[in-house]
Formats: structure tokens, C-alpha cells, sequence
């Protein structure tokens, strides 16, 4: 009899430390993201959330332990080459050049321009206020829309693996359905795994596959997402 092998998952995390100066923030982390699913990261504040999406593109270096995409090992990987790769970034704060148009900021996603086109169009067809506004300066934009351009420049290359951070914050509720409409229909489309760190516990009842919550710099808490959930996030979060 052969025994069935199980699926390789899109990004592993093996007991991995990281931090800055003396102190491990990331201490110990295993935790592992399936493939085209939704994996939401959640935890109160300055547990370690964006540090640990910044250890796995290597802005911050990992001190130990072992990542892997697809199976493979990424140390020592550039963050350019793991964008070629196809992660892509939304980050928190200052992600946008604000004196460029919105058209050069997602231009930025790009190696060329070839793919330029299709692109906006793509972001505009998720984000349609966009459309007349490519020409616009990204400064001129509001908070909330600054953030569906974050998502949208992530989304140019159809990611296939999406590293989102907080990308609710501030949004209104109608702009925060959006937004999970979104990455529930690139999931879909193209396969996209997201893993994404979220406070908006609505979103993540409402998108996640899976979540974790990030205590001290490892996993207090994972599971498949179901009707236990809810209570047990709201558990650990609660102040
Ligand atoms: N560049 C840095 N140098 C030194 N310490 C840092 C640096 N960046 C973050 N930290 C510290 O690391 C800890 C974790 O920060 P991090 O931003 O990863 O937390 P977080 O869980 O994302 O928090 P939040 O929910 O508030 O965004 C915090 O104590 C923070 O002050």
C-alpha cells in the first residue's frame, strides 16, 4: 500500500528567531500557511505580528531556525528575488511614494511596463474609484484609499503568495467588505495564498481559512476557522 503524501504548504515556519539588537521578538515560531488558503495573524499590540512578516522577506534577519516556500529553504533569498518569486507586500505604514501618481506607484510593482496595462486594469476592476484617479498624485488620496492602492500595487503581479499587514485599519466598514471580497476572489482566480495580519476580527471571521493569534513572538493559539472561533480569539485578545 502507498501512503498519500501530504501536500507541501506553501510557507513553513520552523522554530524561527528574530529581532533587533539584543532581544528575540520572533522567539521560537513554528507555524505553518496551506496553499491557497487564507491565514490570518492576529495578536494584541507589539507581539511581534509585523516583525514576523518582515523575518520571512528578510528585512529583518532570521537568527535561527528555517523557512521554507514551497517546500524550499529561503535563506539567504533577497526580498527582490522573493518578489520575483511571486510574494508580494502590502505593508503598514509608509508604503506609498505620496508625490508619485497612482499610476507610478503601481508601476513600482513592476519589471517592466509591459504588464503595466493589464495591471491597472486588473487593480481598477477591484477598485474602481482608481479608474480617473491614475494620473492623480497618491498623496491626494484619502486614508482608506491610500490602503486599497497598498493592495492593489501587491496585486499587480497576481501574486502567489500575498503578506498583508493591517490592511483594515482606519477603513470603514463598507471599504473593509471590499477589501475581503478582494482577496477572497484572488484566492479564488489564481490560487493566491494570504497570509495576513489583521485586528479586524470580522474580517478574519469573514475571509479566514485558518488563524493564529502571536503572543510574545510565538503561537498561543492556531486552528481551522469554525464556529468556536470567534470566542476564542476574542479570549486571547481581549485586554
Ligand atoms: N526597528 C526596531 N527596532 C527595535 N525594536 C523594534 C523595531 N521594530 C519593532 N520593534 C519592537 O518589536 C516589538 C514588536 O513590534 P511589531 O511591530 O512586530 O509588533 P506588532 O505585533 O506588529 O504590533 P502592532 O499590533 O502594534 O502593529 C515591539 O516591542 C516594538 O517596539
Amino acid at each position: 500500500m502507498t501512503e498519500a503524501t501530504a501536500p507541501v504548504p506553501k510557507l513553513s515556519l520552523i522554530e524561527v528567531c528574530s529581532g533587533y539588537g539584543a532581544v528575540n521578538i520572533i522567539d521560537t515560531l513554528s507555524m505553518t500557511v496551506p496553499q491557497g488558503q487564507i491565514f490570518a495573524l492576529m495578536g494584541k499590540n507589539g507581539m511581534g505580528k509585523t516583525t514576523l512578516l518582515k523575518t520571512i522577506l528578510g528585512f529583518v534577519a532570521m537568527r535561527s531556525g528555517r523557512i521554507d516556500l514551497d517546500g524550499q529553504s529561503i535563506a539567504g533569498v533577497s526580498p527582490a528575488s522573493l518578489i520575483a518569486a511571486g510574494v508580494a507586500y502590502a505593508p503598514q505604514e509608509h508604503a506609498l511614494f505620496q508625490d508619485l501618481t497612482i499610476r507610478d506607484n503601481l508601476r513600482l510593482a513592476l519589471h517592466t511596463d509591459k504588464e503595466l496595462k493589464q495591471g491597472i486594469e486588473r487593480v481598477c476592476q477591484h477598485f474602481p474609484f482608481l479608474r480617473e484617479r491614475v494620473n492623480q498624485k497618491a498623496g491626494t488620496l484619502s486614508g482608506g484609499e491610500q490602503k486599497m492602492l497598498i493592495l492593489g500595487r501587491a496585486l499587480m503581479l497576481q501574486p502567489k503568495l500575498l503578506l498583508i499587514d493591517e490592511i483594515s485599519e482606519g477603513l470603514q466598514p463598507s471599504v473593509v467588505e471590499r477589501i475581503g471580497r478582494v482577496l477572497i476572489e484572488e484566492c479564488r482566480a489564481n490560487n493566491t495564498t494570504v497570509l495576513m495580519v489583521e485586528q479586524n476580527l470580522d474580517l478574519v471571521l469573514g475571509v479566514a481559512n485558518r488563524w493564529a493569534v502571536l503572543k510574545l513572538g510565538r503561537i498561543d493559539d492556531s486552528s481551522e476557522m469554525d464556529s468556536g472561533s470567534r470566542a476564542r480569539i476574542l479570549a486571547h485578545l481581549k485586554i
